[in-house]
C-alpha cells in the first residue's frame, strides 16, 4: 500500500481547530482510497514560542525536510508574541528554505455559497510571488526610539524569482482558459515592477497560446470586486498576492473558504498546504471556525502527492456539503458539523 509522511504543523488559534478537522477527513479519504498518510505532528506554535524562545528548533527545517508534504493551520497569537516574530520564525522560513516560490490561491463560489457580490459565476487561480519581493526581510532600524529613527524595509526581486513565477502563471494559464493578468504597480515603483513587466513581456513571446494583460493593482482590487468573472489566472508579487488573496477569500464567501498550495514546483523540498486564513482569535476554540478552507487546501496536498483521484473525490464531497447548505453561513453550522457532513459524503 501507498503510504506518504506528512508533517502537520497545526499552530495557533483556529489552526488547532481546522488542522484536527481536516486530520480526520484526510484519515477518511486514504482508507477510502487505499494509501496511508502517515502524520506526525509538531507543536511548533506561539505556545511553543513562550516556552523555548523560538517559533521552531534550530533543526526544524531539517526535520522538515524528509517529509512527503507539510499541511500547517495557521501561525499568531499577537497577544503574547509579536506577529512579526511567529511570522519570520516559522512560516515564512519555511517558504524560503524549501523554495515554496508558487503560493497558489483559488477563488470561486462552492455550490450554496452566497458571496457579497452580484457576479456571474467567477473562477480565479492567484498566483502569488512567495520567496522574496515585499518579503524578503532586508532591511533595519537605526537610531532606535529617538527623534533620529531611521526604519528602512527593502523589496528584493531578483530575475530568477520574476521569472520563475511568472513562468509558473503562464503554465497555469495555458492549462486553464488562456489568460494571464500580471499584477504590479509600475507607475510609481520604478524599479522592481517596472523589470517586472519586462519579464512578462519577455517571457509572453514563448506562449502566444496565452494573452496577457497587465494591470496595477489598485485597478485589480476593484476588478476583484467588479468583475472578478472577467479574471483567470492572476500573478502578483508576495505582498499584493497576499492582499489580493484575503480579497478573493471575500468574495468566495469568506476566509473560511480560502484554500492555498506552497508549491516548490521541482520536489526538491516539501510543499505545505495550509488554508489563506490566520488563527482567528475572535473565535478560537469555540468549535465555530470553518474547516473547509483547510480541507480543501488538503485535497490540494493529494492532488500534489499524485493522488488525483482522492482529491477530486475530497473536492465533490467538500461541494456536496456546502451545495446543502452546510457550512455556507457563518456560524450555522460547527466546525464538527460541518466536518462530518463532508465526511459523511466520502462515505456515501
Ligand atoms: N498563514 C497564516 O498562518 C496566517 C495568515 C493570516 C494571519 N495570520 C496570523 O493570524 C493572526 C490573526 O490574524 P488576522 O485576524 O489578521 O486574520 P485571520 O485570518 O486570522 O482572521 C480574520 C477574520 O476572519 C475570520 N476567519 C478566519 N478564518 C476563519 C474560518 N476558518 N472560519 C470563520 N471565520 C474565519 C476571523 O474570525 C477574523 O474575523 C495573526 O497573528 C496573524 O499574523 C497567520
Ligand atoms: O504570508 C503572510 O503574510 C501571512 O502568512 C498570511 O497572511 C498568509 O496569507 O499566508
Ligand atoms: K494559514
Ligand atoms: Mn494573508
Amino acid at each position: 500500500m501507498k503510504s506518504y509522511e506528512v508533517a502537520l504543523v497545526p499552530g495557533d488559534g483556529i489552526g488547532v481547530d481546522v488542522t484536527e478537522a481536516t486530520v480526520h477527513v484526510l484519515d477518511v479519504v486514504a482508507q477510502k482510497f487505499g494509501f496511508v498518510l502517515n502524520n506526525t505532528q509538531f507543536p511548533w506554535s506561539c505556545e511553543w514560542y513562550l516556552e523555548h524562545g523560538t517559533m521552531m528548533p534550530v533543526d526544524g527545517i531539517e526535520t522538515l525536510r524528509g517529509f512527503d508534504a507539510i499541511f500547517l493551520g495557521a501561525v499568531g497569537w499577537p497577544d503574547t508574541v509579536p506577529d512579526s516574530v511567529s511570522l519570520h520564525g516559522l512560516l515564512l522560513p519555511i517558504r524560503k528554505a524549501f523554495t515554496q516560490y508558487a503560493n497558489i490561491r483559488p477563488h470561486r463560489l462552492l455550490p450554496g455559497v452566497k458571496g457579497p457580490l452580484v457576479a456571474d459565476a467567477f473562477d480565479i487561480l492567484c498566483i502569488r510571488e512567495n520567496t522574496e519581493g515585499e518579503y524578503s526581510g532586508a532591511g533595519g532600524r537605526v537610531h532606535q526610539g529617538t527623534n533620529d529613527e531611521v526604519a528602512v524595509e527593502t523589496s528584493v526581486f531578483t530575475r530568477t524569482g520574476v521569472e520563475r513565477i511568472l513562468r509558473f502563471g503562464f503554465e497555469q494559464a495555458r492549462a486553464r482558459r488562456g489568460h494571464l493578468t500580471s499584477v504590479t504597480k509600475s507607475n510609481a515603483q520604478k524599479y522592481s515592477m517596472v523589470f517586472w513587466d519586462e519579464v512578462t513581456r519577455e517571457l509572453s513571446a514563448e506562449y502566444p497560446d496565452v494573452t496577457v494583460s497587465n494591470m496595477h493593482i489598485d485597478a485589480m482590487a476593484a476588478k476583484m470586486v467588479m468583475a472578478p468573472q472577467d479574471l483567470d489566472v492572476i500573478v502578483a508579487s508576495n505582498l499584493f498576492g497576499d492582499i489580493l488573496t484575503d480579497l478573493g477569500a471575500a468574495i468566495q464567501g469568506g476566509l473560511g473558504f480560502a484554500a492555498s498550495a506552497n508549491i516548490c514546483p521541482d520536489r526538491s523540498g516539501p510543499s505545505m498546504f495550509e488554508p489563506v486564513h490566520g488563527s482567528a482569535p475572535d473565535i478560537a476554540g469555540q468549535n465555530i471556525a470553518n474547516p473547509i478552507a483547510a480541507i480543501w487546501s488538503a485535497a490540494m496536498m493529494l492532488e500534489h502527492l499524485g493522488e488525483s483521484q482522492a482529491a477530486a473525490a475530497l473536492l465533490r464531497a467538500i461541494e456536496a456539503t456546502t451545495a446543502k447548505g452546510i457550512g455556507t453561513r457563518p456560524g450555522k453550522h460547527t466546525t464538527a458539523a460541518i466536518t462530518a457532513g463532508i465526511v459523511a459524503e466520502l462515505e456515501h
